[in-house]
């Protein structure tokens, strides 16, 4: 699940989605809504969540996605990746394992760039998948 407004959040949400061999359901939360999220999560083993920090937090729609999801106990217990662009200091990231942990998810990966997706963060995104199995 992620928001953006520039499209690297939604890149990364792209390269984790070509990054599994197993079927990987996105939602960018601009078009999607909150149920048909919930949906998909009560058949996933793992969760990513993705938001651009802006005006220095994470966007609305990815903090209220994660507090629906977690009324509904859909964190809890499940592996949980982050992601998330800022352009001089990430705050979106730190907010979203916060409220992740507080639900009861596992982060088993943090990952944060600068504006633009290069080839490290690339791999940074591929190595977390491994953590996921
Ligand atoms: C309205 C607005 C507010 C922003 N506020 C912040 C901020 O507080 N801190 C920061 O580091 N970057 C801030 N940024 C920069 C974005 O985090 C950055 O452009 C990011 O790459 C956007 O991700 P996206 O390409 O997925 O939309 C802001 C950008 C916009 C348009």
């Amino acid at each position: 699940m992620f928001q953006s407004l520039n499209g690297s959040v939604e890149q990364v949400a792209q390269i984790i989605a070509n990054g599994t061999t197993n079927c990987v359901k996105i939602h960018d939360l601009q078009v999607s809504d909150f149920t048909k999220c919930a949906l998909s999560c009560y058949d996933s083993e793992f969760l990513a969540f993705g938001s651009p920090t802006v005006y220095e937090q994470m966007t609305p729609l990815v903090e209220g996605a994660i507090q629906y999801l977690k009324g509904l106990h859909l964190i809890k217990g499940r592996k949980v990746i982050l992601f998330g662009s800022f352009c001089w200091l990430d705050k979106a990231v730190n907010q979203m394992k916060k409220m992740i942990e507080q639900a009861g998810g596992v982060v088993v990966a943090e990952i944060t760039f600068k504006m633009a997706v290069d080839y490290k963060t690339t791999q940074q995104i591929l190595e977390s998948l491994k953590l996921l199995v």
